[in-house]
């Protein structure tokens, strides 16, 4: 049946993103445990009518790789959007845990991405539009899921002047405003996969010592994180879009990557929309065949499972209390 406010209670806050904030609720009538994204929206009654409206498309979005939707209501100016609760969080988050993510995982993410998207290509016929780690969602069961994905476009037109990131995983073509579409997707899970796999975000590119730095092990195997490790000190976002716009794309170093992952990187970031690989051939390339036999999500699963037991009891170096943000 129809969610409404009254049949939710607030367990704990799951985040704050630009323009909304997350809560884990309970939904009483079914005990179910839920995520609730809230989004302040000033705007008039038939517009806000309107999101809600085409947000209950997301009924129809079924997908091993797409975040469940349970419903959407509005309550003054807040919109609430209710999915699925994803209790391996999004993937930023784990980013600030670790280190790196390995690239056999970073395999498997790429993998549940490309299938994402075309899934929301094929069957509902719409782009992503705001692809990077932290609307990558995972879970305890190894499942590896998209959210936040432009399905109402009165809630993108509504929301578009607020809902600037604070580092942008947006395309060259989508920056200087030129006409973009799924490619733009595929320019943003590059460069999200460039920074799990190398553990900052890639623009400006980390020099080679910074690399060298950065996949230092002490003799324990792995290093607490110095303070400011990972939190991006560099460029202003203006300065940021002038370097996506006008220097060379990222690319993997190939001394501590694999060839076809350094090869996959570099299609995706590829300027030129022209040049840059598209779905379908990202579907056939080999480092998505290397990952897209693996029957189950075990893989997953333990890897998630060993990162958050060392965040809970503290085995690692990794968790060292780093100051800053
Ligand atoms: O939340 C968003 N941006 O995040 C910025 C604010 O933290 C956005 C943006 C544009 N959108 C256009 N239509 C929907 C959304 C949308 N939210 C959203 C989309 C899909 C799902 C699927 C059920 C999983 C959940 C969602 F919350
Ligand atoms: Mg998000």
């Amino acid at each position: 049946g129809e969610l409404k406010q009254d049949d939710l209670v607030n367990i704990c806050e799951l985040g704050q993103g630009n323009g909304g904030v997350v809560w884990k609720v309970r939904h009483k009538p079914t005990d179910k445990i839920m995520a609730r994204k809230l989004i302040y929206l000033e705007v008039k009654p038939a517009l806000k009518n309107q999101i809600i409206r085409e947000l209950k498309v997301l009924h129809q979005c079924n997908s091993p790789y797409i975040v469940g939707f349970y419903g959407a209501f509005a309550v003054e100016a807040q919109i609430s959007i209710c999915m699925e609760y994803m209790d391996g969080g999004s993937l930023d988050l784990i980013l600030k845990k670790v280190m790196r993510i390995p690239e056999n995982i970073l395999g498997r993410i790429t993998v549940a991405v490309l299938r994402g998207l075309s899934y929301l290509r094929e069957r509902h016929r719409i782009m992503h539009r705001d692809i990077k780690p932290s609307n990558i969602l995972v879970n305890h069961q190894g499942e590896i899921k998209l959210c936040d994905f432009g399905v109402s476009a009165q809630l993108i037109d509504s929301t578009a002047l607020t809902f600037i990131g604070t580092r942008s995983y947006m395309s060259p073509e989508r920056l200087e405003g030129t006409h973009y579409g799924v490619m733009s997707d595929i320019w943003s899970l590059g460069l999200s996969l460039v920074e799990m796999a190398v553990g900052r975000y890639p623009i400006p590119p980390p020099s080679t010592e910074d690399v060298v730095d950065l996949f230092k092990e002490d003799p324990h195997g792995n290093r607490p994180r110095p303070e400011g490790y990972g939190s991006y000190r560099g460029l202003a976002i203006f300065e940021l879009m002038e370097w996506i716009v006008n220097e060379a794309p990222p690319t993997l170093p190939r001394s501590l990557f694999s060839a076809e992952f350094c090869d996959f990187i570099d299609r995706c970031l590829k300027k030129s929309t022209s040049e840059r690989a598209d779905l379908n051939s990202l579907l056939n390339h080999s480092f998505y065949k290397r990952y897209e036999t693996e029957s189950d999500n075990q893989d997953v699963a333990a890897w998630i499972r060993q990162v958050c037991r060392t965040e809970s009891d503290g085995t690692n170096d990794n968790n060292h209390r780093r100051v800053g943000t």
